[in-house]
């Protein structure tokens, strides 16, 4: 790391606004009864079933046909097999787009404005996406950029839109969860831990598909507002 350029942002940056987000958002979810915390220690994480109708999420499922490509992720390409399924942004300006992405941030409780656009993926078998985390990692190419571009990441939710013939559960690998994918269920975790540091322990990986397909929404959320 000896050659690495001094960065705008330290490590901790954005943790007293983690810190009382996490607050927040716990606080909120805990309350609503239709909310589930799942029971594992070493993160926070929330279940909602029903949160779109089988409608919602058939229409949605249309809307990542039309924008998926081969997934990025930030420091890697599609080519070094690390994340293989195909995504893309659905259209942030669609009226069914926004009334979704209002669902989401109203059960939160979140400035919409903290939250980045909806993204679609869609996983065939052999698809998979190998363990991470969702926050940004000091000492990345991406890292000033994105701490620029709305800070760090706070909440990721996901909505899991079909049911998977075989294969695509997502895997909390250090907390010992497994969560099947089952349709229209909406999946909430604090990427970061009740002190507001990033949680190492919400590493996650969505595993290969091994029959069928596997079709999620996901939206994270900011510290601040997005750009
Ligand atoms: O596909 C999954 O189950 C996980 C997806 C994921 O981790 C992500 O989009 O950040
Ligand atoms: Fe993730």
């Amino acid at each position: 790391m000896g050659s690495q350029t001094k960065s705008k942002f330290p490590a901790n940056a954005d943790q007293a606004r983690l810190r009382t987000l996490g607050k927040q958002v716990r606080e909120r979810l805990v309350a609503n009864p239709l909310v589930y915390p799942i029971p594992c220690e070493g993160a926070e994480l929330f279940a909602l079933g029903d949160f779109m109708t089988p409608a919602e999420c058939a229409k949605m499922i249309e809307l990542i046909d039309a924008v998926a490509e081969p997934s990025k992720v930030f420091d890697l390409s599609y080519e070094s097999g690390y994340r293989t399924s195909y995504s893309g942004d659905v259209d942030p300006c669609d009226p069914f787009v926004k009334k979704i992405s209002r669902r989401v941030d109203d059960l939160l409780g979140i400035d919409p404005l903290f939250g980045e656009t909806i993204q679609g993926q869609r996983y065939m078998p052999g698809q998979e996406f190998q363990p991470h985390q969702d926050y940004f990692h000091v000492g990345t190419s991406y890292w000033d950029f994105e701490m620029g571009r709305g800070g760090q990441r706070s909440f990721t939710t996901m909505v899991f839109l079909n049911e998977v013939e075989a294969g695509g559960t997502t895997d909390f690998t250090d907390l010992g969860l497994s969560l099947e994918p089952k349709p229209g269920v909406l999946l909430i975790w604090n990427n970061a831990d009740p002190a507001g540091v990033p949680n190492q322990r919400t590493i996650h990986a969505g595993r290969p598909v091994q029959a069928g397909s596997k079709y999620i929404i996901t939206k994270w959320y900011r510290t601040r507002k997005w750009l």
